[in-house]
């Protein structure tokens, strides 16, 4: 792993823009190096974030983004609970983001067969991978420490060989879903984690300074050779004990 980085904002006002740059400066660094931006997007609670910086930011050139989900659920598109769904209205339908640049699920499978085909779109996509490599997986945290649709003690935690895996028993609804798998999230080039409130405080110490081994899955995040960044704002932060950065504007993330 680069290093991890704990940045703690004052608030999502201050968050959010850093956010959006961090996108930008992976995006532009991506493009020049391999041509075009893969970026993993997770739902919850990073989509109205995430769409409303991006939106905000002066140039914003999606022509050569490769967007895929980290995972799920499988709903229909036209669902609330569609992630798919929500970055559609939100985001991709006010950007310059061809439509195939966005590698969603068949919702209208059966969730294995539906896991299936998100693996095959995948090695499409990024051919010659073992694992798909990402330039940027952002990521949500719960507060039960879970990410993706990765769940504490849950059997798919352990998977090694498949990219995607069905979920089928989701403690959080909708029950069925696709989520990447950690090999897959390890892999990428930038692991970037959005956390915000004080309802993931006492997670968040869990994670970040457990002593008693990866118990949460976020804590299971830990990319082989690429970047790991923990953005967080006061109030998740507010049980903190270790060293973290705190945010100030010329920071470069
Ligand atoms: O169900 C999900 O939850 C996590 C965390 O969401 P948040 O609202 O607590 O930020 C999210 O990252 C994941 O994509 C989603 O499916």
């Amino acid at each position: 792993m680069a290093g991890r980085r704990v940045v703690v904002f004052p608030s999502s006002a201050e968050l959010g823009p850093a956010l959006a740059h961090l996108v930008l400066s992976r995006a532009e660094r991506a493009i020049s190096s391999r041509g075009r931006f893969s970026l993993g997007l997770s739902g919850g609670s990073l989509v109205s974030m995430l769409s409303k910086e991006l939106l905000a930011l002066p140039e914003l050139d999606c022509s050569k983004w490769l967007v895929g989900f980290c995972d799920e659920r499988l709903v229909s598109f036209d669902d609330p609970e569609s992630t798919y769904g929500l970055y559609k209205s939100h985001l991709f339908t006010k950007t310059n983001i061809p439509d195939s640049g966005i590698l969603t699920i068949d919702s209208s499978l059966p969730v294995s067969e539906c896991a299936e085909d998100y693996t095959r779109k995948l090695k499409e996509a990024f051919p010659g991978e073992d694992f798909p490599v990402f330039d940027l997986l952002l990521l949500g945290m719960g507060p039960d420490g879970h990410t993706c649709s990765l769940f504490p003690n849950h059997p798919l935690l352990e998977e090694t060989k498949r990219i995607v895996v069905p979920i089928s028993d989701s403690p959080k609804p909708p029950p069925q879903r696709v989520t990447l798998t950690f090999p897959v999230v390890n892999s990428a080039r930038c692991v970037t984690f959005v956390s915000t409130g004080g309802s993931k405080a006492p997670v968040l110490k869990e994670v970040l300074e457990g002593r008693e081994g990866p118990a949460f899955p976020a804590a299971r995040v830990v990319p082989t050779s690429g970047e790991l960044f923990w953005l967080v704002d006061d109030s998740a932060a507010a049980s903190l004990t270790i060293q973290v950065e705190r945010f100030s504007s010329g920071a470069k993330l």
